[in-house]
């Protein structure tokens, strides 16, 4: 199944105000419509429907992201038409028609809106209405309506594309959105739930309701958590490096660096956290200078690599399994040892030892293995 999203950003924002059409402004840092495109890139096509008068600006605000300007039209339906023709030359089996103006868009919403396209050839997001309604003019009350099965519209709105652009082009133009184009051509379009926070701008006091909703997620803290694993076998030797620490043994690690399988899981998981791959992508074994070399340089990097993306590192907790030689002599030596590499104070470092109740290749005493987890914290 593919799927493609129409973004529509043609509009001029006349209710909006402001010194450039809304799509335009900024929000909690970013034009609206980068949020807005933000929210659809991982999709199979992105289409962003624009005014001609905008494409230099609509170039530079979709840097980076994989997304094909198409001009719109006069109404907001013309504007999902040329975006539907668009879609023709490599049609995806569903679209997702969404306002430029709706930033802040939570995904499940868009995500519930192709869930049900399983079933059905349309669905859309809504909202009850649970407000009483009224009619009134001249600043007076004339009427009352029941408010019952009267629903709220929202976007993105998703079709079978198929349909959709056969409804688009049967339909005499004019329609508010796009479910009443579908409705038109005899869709059954399913509702499902839309959500307070996907809130249109519309008119000048949106901006501020956007940037509420926008800013928190820009500034709120980003907890990351790692895993590493790592083996080393045993060879001829009189010590082996845990955590830093050369701890008398009859026997050593065999390894191309100090082979210090304890640091090497910690500096591992910090590598995780940070989705930046493992030692080995860092510090190849092919390349002859990392041969000997002390695994204090592999943490420092990873430590370092997290600092220079705003991260600290929370805590690293480290299990050695091995039956010998015993960790718990030497496990404070080690924490400490750790937490001078790494900077972190004794309480965020914690080393322990397990044996495998002599089972394995840990329990034949063939080697060490070590499992650990870093967390990192940007605030
Ligand atoms: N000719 C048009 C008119 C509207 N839209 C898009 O349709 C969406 C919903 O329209 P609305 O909120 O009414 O936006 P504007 O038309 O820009 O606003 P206004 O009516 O205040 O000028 C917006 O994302 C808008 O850019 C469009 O692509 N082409
Ligand atoms: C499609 C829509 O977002 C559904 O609520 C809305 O109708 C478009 O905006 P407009 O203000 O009606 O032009």
């Amino acid at each position: 199944m593919t799927t493609a999203a129409i973004i529509v950003a043609a509009g001029r924002g006349t209710r909006a105000k402001g010194p450039l059409p809304k799509q335009w402004q900024e929000v909690a840092g970013k034009p609206v419509a980068r949020w807005t495109l933000e929210a659809f890139c991982a999709l199979d096509q992105v289409i962003m429907v624009i005014h001609p008068d905008d494409e230099t600006r609509a170039m530079d605000l979709i840097n980076g992201l994989e997304v094909t300007l198409v001009h719109g039209a006069a109404d907001r339906a013309g504007s999902v038409r040329n975006g539907l023709e668009a879609l023709a030359i490599s049609p995806p089996d569903h679209v997702l028609i969404h306002d430029v103006a709706r930033p802040c868009l939570p995904w499940p919403v868009a995500q519930s809106v192709l869930d049900a396209l399983e079933a059905y050839s349309g669905a859309a997001p809504a909202l009850e209405v649970t407000d009483a309604l009224w009619t009134g003019a001249a600043q007076r009350v004339t009427g009352t309506r029941d408010r019952s099965g009267l629903f709220r519209a929202q976007t993105p709105q998703g079709f079978h594309y198929a349909a959709i652009l056969a409804a688009h082009r049967a339909h005499p133009g004019g329609a508010a959105d796009d479910v009443e184009v579908a409705r038109a051509a005899g869709m059954d379009v399913a509702i499902v739930p839309g959500d307070e926070r996907n809130l249109k701008i519309t008119g000048p006091d949106d901006f501020d309701r956007a940037a509420q909703l926008l800013a928190p997620k820009e500034n709120s803290m980003d907890i990351r958590l790692g895993n590493g694993f790592d083996v080393h076998a045993f060879e001829e030797g009189d010590h082996v490096i845990l955590c830093g620490v050369s701890v008398p043994h009859d026997r050593k690690l065999k390894g191309h660096s100090d082979a210090d399988v304890g640091m090497h899981a910690v500096t591992d998981a910090i590598y995780g956290a940070l989705a930046m791959g493992d030692i080995g992508r860092h510090f190849p074994p092919s390349d002859p200078q990392w041969k000997g070399a002390a695994s204090e340089i592999f943490l420092r990097h990873a430590c370092d690599l997290a600092r220079d993306k705003g991260f600290e590192i929370g805590n690293v907790d480290c299990t050695l399994i091995c039956e010998r030689p015993k960790v718990g002599p030497h496990a404070n030596a080690m924490m400490a040892e750790m937490g001078r590499i790494m900077g972190l104070p004794s309480d965020r470092v914690s080393i322990k030892a397990t044996t495998s109740e002599r089972l394995g290749f840990t329990g034949r005493e063939e080697g060490i293995a070590a499992l650990a987890t870093a967390t990192l914290v940007k605030t």
